[in-house]
């Protein structure tokens, strides 16, 4: 389905005043009573966007080729995100610290090979031997495949000696209210995001790294994803989350190398030295009430996100077709003296103006999990959002969220985790030999 598109009148006059007093809230949200009534979008108000295809921008350069596996930060970070996701997370099951070193080794060999676009293992071994890849993803091109590892709270108990190496900024995530967790979606000792192109090639490889690590590992949970919710370079169009917003407008962006370097990257000095280079992955599987959405009307659904939900422009810009990266004018109020962008707005509650100033790099999928048996679609966003220290970024913004988000109504977090992400592996290095070595 597509929206009307761009030769359609703004549903915002142009003559639309922008002083920060007697800002009329019906003339920026756009559709009234009468977009409701089945007449054009254009005439009646709805919602416009100037180009109706413009979320189908969604690789960066050569989609089928390969993103480098070394470097000094993992790949599947600031790399453009890639269209699918599998997410797996793993409880260790070997108590030996040997075994666990053997596993990073062997799994390292194995993503060096298939981000490459080679199989797992070599195919010429023994016939009485299961092979060393599954199969499906021969012939399949590597899909800009990024495969990032994570080490979640628990990998630091007693079991592997780890316990003094625990990051300062590794915390236990808060419980937020309205949390409504699961434990069979939470937690973990490692986790393996896998990103491409192609969901068969994100499968494939966490298949074989979930067969290579038999006997050490055992998968916990793990989610598949679609629709990346995020864009991670400004050379990416933003994409829609399942409310149908554009989402990743105001995210931290691979450009950004000053606001990374004090956001994103952990530093030597952060209180663990083995995560120099290394960041902070927190998941969250939450599920999103599409059918309440889908009868709410489109000024409240503005209203929540203090943006226009064709362009994704601040609800504070006079032109909602063309200004999306526009900043919001907070101070703005209505002619009844209201803000324009609410007091409850989810924009408000998590910009950084609120927040101390912190950012997230949010990273994160869309889902549909088919439906949950009472004819809703099992269906959300599979959050995931790297920074530099949880402690005074995603913890006080879910706090702020939490409180007060007018989006709670048709929200509910049932996943959550936490993992610390080491630094890129160097060539011989393996995933993880910061700690382990
Ligand atoms: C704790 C952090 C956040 C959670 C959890 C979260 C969930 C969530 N968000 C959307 C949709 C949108 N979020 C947008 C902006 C935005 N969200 C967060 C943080 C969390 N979101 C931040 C830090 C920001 C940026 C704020 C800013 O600086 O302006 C937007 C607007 C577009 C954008 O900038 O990306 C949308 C839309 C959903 C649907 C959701 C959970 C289901
Ligand atoms: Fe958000």
């Amino acid at each position: 389905m597509e929206a009307s598109t761009e030769s359609e009148a703004p549903a915002v006059p142009a003559d639309a005043p922008t002083e920060k007093r007697g800002f009329s809230r019906r003339r920026l949200l756009g559709a009234g009573a009468a977009g409701l009534a089945g007449l054009g979008a254009a005439a009646a108000g709805g919602y416009v966007v100037a180009d109706a295809r413009s979320g189908a921008k969604n690789e960066v350069g050569d989609a089928a080729g390969s993103v480098p596996f070394h470097g000094t930060h993992q790949a599947g970070i600031t790399t453009p995100a890639q269209d699918r996701l599998h997410f797996v997370s793993f409880d260790i099951t070997t108590e030996n610290r040997a075994d666990l070193v053997d596993l990073m080794r062997e799994w390292t060999k194995a993503a060096e090979r298939m981000t490459a676009g080679d199989p797992a293992g070599d195919l010429g071994g023994l016939v009485e031997a299961p092979p060393a890849d599954t199969g499906e993803a021969l012939g399949l091109p590597p899909s800009q495949l990024t495969l990032t590892i994570g080490f979640g709270p628990s990998m630091f108990d007693k079991r592997f000696g780890l316990t003094s190496r625990r990051p300062p900024a590794l915390v236990d995530l808060p419980s937020f209210p309205g949390d409504d967790l699961e434990e069979a979606r939470s937690g973990g000792d490692i986790a393996i995001q896998a990103c491409a192109h192609d969901p068969q090639v994100a499968v494939h490889a966490v298949r074989n790294l979930a067969r290579i690590g038999f006997g050490a590992v055992a998968v916990r949970w793990s989610q598949l994803g679609f629709g990346r919710t995020s864009s991670t370079s400004r050379d990416q169009a933003t994409p829609r989350n399942l409310f149908g917003f554009k989402d990743g407008t105001a995210n931290l962006k691979a450009e950004d190398a000053k606001l990374l370097q004090e956001q994103l990257w952990a530093d030597g000095a952060d209180g663990a030295p083995w995560m120099a280079n290394g960041s902070y992955l927190v998941a969250r599987r939450m599920r999103m009430h599409i059918e309440t959405w889908d009868r709410t009307s489109l000024d409240e659904q503005q209203v929540i996100f203090g943006r226009f939900k064709g362009s994704g422009a601040p609800t504070t810009s006079p032109d909602q077709s063309t200004a999306e990266f526009d900043e919001f004018e907070f101070d703005t109020v209505t002619g009844a003296s209201e803000p324009v962008i609410a007091e409850n707005a989810h924009t408000r509650l998590a910009h950084p103006d609120f927040n101390n100033g912190a950012r997230l790099l949010r990273r994160g999928y869309n889902f549909v999990d088919g439906s949950d048996g009472l004819g809703r679609l099992d269906a959300g966003l599979f959050f995931l959002a790297y920074q530099r220290d949880p402690r005074k970024q995603f913890i006080p913004i879910q706090q702020n969220l939490a409180r007060s988000d007018a989006m709670n109504e048709y929200v509910k977090h049932v996943g959550s985790a936490i993992y610390a992400v080491p630094p890129g592996v160097t060539k011989g290095g393996y995933w993880g030999d910061t700690l382990l070595r």
